[in-house]
């Protein structure tokens, strides 16, 4: 399971919960204007924006999971098992795979109208990157700071919905998702008034009482109300680390704690292996992960961008703790 957000204040934030049992060793990989993009069924591209995201640990090829270009147009992969369709090649589109998805879109496009525009003529194929890393099965949100879309690729073709809650987690479709969100109208910041009847007093014994039956269990439908119920109603100072923190505290709300969601034995577990937030305006990535709850942050901007050759931070995955005696 995993779970996106994005959160205005003064600045634009974007990123993810990445939940799951496995890891590919993940990292900040830069990908710098002039690193030459080879695709596999259209024209290589020789120069591009900058995009700096995290990607899998692979030497030759940024394998992004999410990522944000210097335009400021980000982009979240999330699992869509069951519901994920890539087709066959069609000679009148543009033929992109699934692992080429991010780096085609982040490398040209300016904002979500771009993006739209590319997609209108674009065809996901079902061509996997290598044998030991095979097809998965995404869809996608992507946003910049004026609008939010998500991709979703069907058995009938490619779906475009604008994303009026700034969140995505996985099944079902984002149209069911987004009705689910009516059974919730209910749902509150604010003590409730007792409208169970005019001969019971029933006391408002407890704050956060508005806010019963928010959902919070795991499960991809639970995660979306929650995270959307807690990203619509969050509020902070607008400082930079004001915005971030508030921003982790969103997606800590929706995190997965390791021992919770079963996937085999022996010990097998989904949990939350990282939690990426992207300051889009600034092209700052702030990451955290499970056992470092300390923020680290890689500036796009601090880097030579004209390079061609991807640049690659490891993750800092061990806890820093800050002993005071
Ligand atoms: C599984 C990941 C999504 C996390 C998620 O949504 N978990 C929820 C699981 S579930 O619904 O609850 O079952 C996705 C996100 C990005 C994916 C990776 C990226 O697409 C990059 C490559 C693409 C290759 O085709 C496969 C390996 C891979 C390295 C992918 C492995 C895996 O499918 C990743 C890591």
């Amino acid at each position: 399971m995993c779970t996106a957000s994005e959160y205005f204040t003064e600045n634009h934030y974007f990123g993810r919960n990445f939940d799951y049992e496995i890891s590919y060793n993940e990292r900040v990989c830069i990908t710098p204007r002039n690193y030459e993009f080879k695709f596999r069924k259209i024209e290589d591209m020789e120069s591009h924006y900058a995009i700096i995201g995290i990607a899998a640990g692979i030497d030759e090829y940024p394998l992004y999971y999410d990522a944000c270009n210097e335009k400021g147009v980000a982009i979240a992969g999330l699992n869509f098992a069951g519901n994920a369709v890539y087709r066959e090649i069609d000679e009148d589109m543009v033929n992109v795979t699934p692992f080429e998805f991010i780096p085609y879109l982040l490398s040209q496009a300016d904002s979500i109208e771009d993006v739209k525009n590319l997609l209108e003529n674009l065809n996901l194929v079902n061509i996997n990157f290598s044998e030991s890393l095979p097809l998965s099965p995404l869809h996608w949100m992507i946003s910049d700071k004026n609008s939010s879309i998500i991709v979703e690729p069907l058995e009938d073709g490619l779906k475009v919905y604008d994303n009026p809650v700034g969140v995505l987690t996985n099944n079902p479709t984002f149209d069911i998702q987004l009705f689910n969100l009516n059974n919730y109208r209910n749902l509150s910041i604010k003590t409730p008034e007792n409208t169970f009847s005019k001969n019971l007093e029933l006391d408002a014994y407890s704050r956060g009482m508005g806010a019963i039956g928010l959902p919070g269990d795991l499960s991809s439908l639970s995660r979306f109300v929650k995270a959307a119920f807690t990203r619509e109603n969050s509020t902070s100072e607008t400082g930079e680390s004001e915005s971030v923190s508030q921003f982790f505290h969103i997606l800590s709300s929706v995190e997965q704690q390791k021992g919770l969601t079963f996937i085999d034995d022996p010990d097998v577990y989904e949990y939350t292996i990282y939690t990426s937030c992207y300051n889009t305006d600034e092209c700052i990535l702030y990451y955290k992960t499970y056992y470092n709850h300390q923020i680290t942050a890689v500036d796009l901007n601090k880097e030579n961008l004209d390079g061609d050759n991807l640049i690659v931070y490891p993750f800092i995955d061990e806890a820093q703790i800050n002993f005071i005696n």
